[in-house]
């Protein structure tokens, strides 16, 4: 696998109290490619599920699980166990710990099938992940705009995951900021994304 060469001036995309660093295509095309393929077809990709006001809302999106242990992840009192790693995101893994100089023990990941689907402003600081812990990021498939709000201030920031790029959120990240991946009318095709964490 080639090794990201790009120059390492990767700037705060942040004005303040966070660092998200975008490191752009850390993939070549054939890698992403190739990816991409093995992730739609190998994964356990499942409709995400939720209980909100007593409701069960089952999600446009697919989600999928993974960790080095069986963690349990828990969203709207819904618990699922972290699948062990397939051999592509071991390998994914393996990469986006060398170019970010961090460690990862599980992985979120993500199928928007179209535009229309599409993720609201939040936080990523559930009790389990490690606190400040970085949050990295890749990107397979459609171009997709992703968004960063201040919460006490409502600056923006804004930018385009490419496909086969890396995005890592670290520092107080989670608890000054929200990020959302906006709907768009605009993108008809799908888009994987894998987010490593650290559960503690
Ligand atoms: O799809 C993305 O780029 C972000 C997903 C996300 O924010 C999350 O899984 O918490
Ligand atoms: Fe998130």
């Amino acid at each position: 696998m080639k090794l990201f060469e790009g120059n390492y001036t990767h700037e705060n995309i942040l004005p303040k109290e966070g660092l998200v660093r975008y490191y752009g295509t850390v993939l070549s095309k054939p890698e992403a490619d190739k990816y991409y393929q093995q992730l739609l077809q190998n994964i356990a990709w499942k409709h995400d599920e939720a209980v909100i006001y007593g409701k069960r809302i089952v999600t446009k999106r697919k989600v999928a699980w993974y960790g080095s242990e069986p963690f349990a992840y828990t969203y709207s009192k819904t618990t699922k166990y972290a699948l062990p790693w397939t051999a592509e995101l071991q390998a994914l893994k393996t990469l986006v710990e060398a170019i970010t100089h961090e460690t990862y023990n599980s992985c979120l990941l993500n199928l928007y099938h179209n535009g229309e689907e599409g993720m609201s402003w939040h936080r990523d600081a559930e009790k389990d992940l490690k606190k400040d812990g970085a949050i990295a990021s890749l990107s397979l498939g459609a171009p997709r705009r992703f968004d960063f709000k201040h919460i006490q201030t409502g600056e923006q920031r804004s930018l385009i995951l490419e496909h086969g790029s890396l995005l890592v959120m670290a520092g107080p990240t989670q608890t000054y900021w929200l990020h959302r991946l906006p709907v768009t009318k605009k993108v008809t095709t799908p888009r994987i994304n894998l987010t490593f964490r650290t559960i503690e």
